[in-house]
């Protein structure tokens, strides 16, 4: 479905994908692993169209899309879930997920009642100001406003960063639950390595911008070295 080909991308004159090249498959969980500072999300923001590519291609179903801009890709289906979560903390939950279904581009937005059956924990907390959600709410908030658009790949940047276990594993059962229900194909970075076993058939190594190796989710549970905790 996606392929990124020989990619360069950086910070101006600070190159950090190296000709880095990867495939995901049609509605494939990919994870992306790799110690602090190595490129995890400078990879999710250059094939969001956050960042500009400056080498190599980004190929979507035959077609090469990397001169598109985010707008343009958001348009086609990607979604990009950043660190730490997003929204307007000042607007309650359910302000912020009406909010998510307004945005230009967002097509035939799912109802919020949609929204709920797949995130049941966001129900009592709708009238809630998103400011004063915990970091977990507010990951699954951030992933519920995704939702809404029915993208088919989320890029989700280190969602369990200073969650607690059992908040993850609900995050975790979200995540199975979207992709039973909607094949949805996601590219996951993060560094807790039980959570991406569980969810993902493969996930590739990145060391200074370029992929260096595979993991299966055997060999994830196993390998110490990427876990930060
Ligand atoms: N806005 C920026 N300007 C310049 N350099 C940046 C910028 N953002 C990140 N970098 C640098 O790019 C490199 C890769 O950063 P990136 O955030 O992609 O790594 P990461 O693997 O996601 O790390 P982490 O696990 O800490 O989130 C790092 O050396 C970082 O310092």
């Amino acid at each position: 479905m996606l392929k990124g080909e020989r990619l360069i991308s950086g910070y101006g004159k600070t190159q950090v994908l190296r000709s880095l090249s990867f495939d995901l498959g049609a509605h494939e969980i990919l994870g992306i692993i790799g110690i602090n500072g190595m490129g995890k999300t400078t990879l999710l923001k250059t094939v969001m169209g956050l960042l500009p590519v400056e080498g190599g291609r980004i190929v979507l179903d035959g077609d090469a899309i990397e001169a598109l801009p985010a707008y343009r890709r958001s348009r086609l289906g990607f979604s990009y879930t950043p660190q730490g979560g997003a929204g307007f903390p000042g607007l309650t939950v359910k302000e912020n997920l009406l909010l998510a279904g307004m945005m230009p581009g967002s097509g035939n937005a799912k109802p919020i009642a949609e929204i709920l059956c797949l995130f049941p924990r966001l129900e009592k907390l709708l009238a809630r100001p998103s400011g004063a959600l915990s970091g977990g709410e507010r990951q699954l908030l951030a992933l519920a406003r995704a939702m809404v658009r029915s993208p088919r790949l989320l890029l989700l940047d280190e969602l369990t960063e200073g969650i607690q276990p059992s908040v993850t594993d609900e995050i975790a059962e979200c995540l199975l639950a979207i992709h039973r229900s909607e094949k949805t194909a996601m590219i996951i970075a993060d560094q807790d390595l039980s959570f991406l076993a569980s969810l993902v058939g493969r996930a590739l190594v990145v060391q200074k911008g370029q992929i260096v190796a595979e993991r299966n989710p055997t060999e994830l549970l196993a390998d110490s070295v990427f876990q930060t905790d």
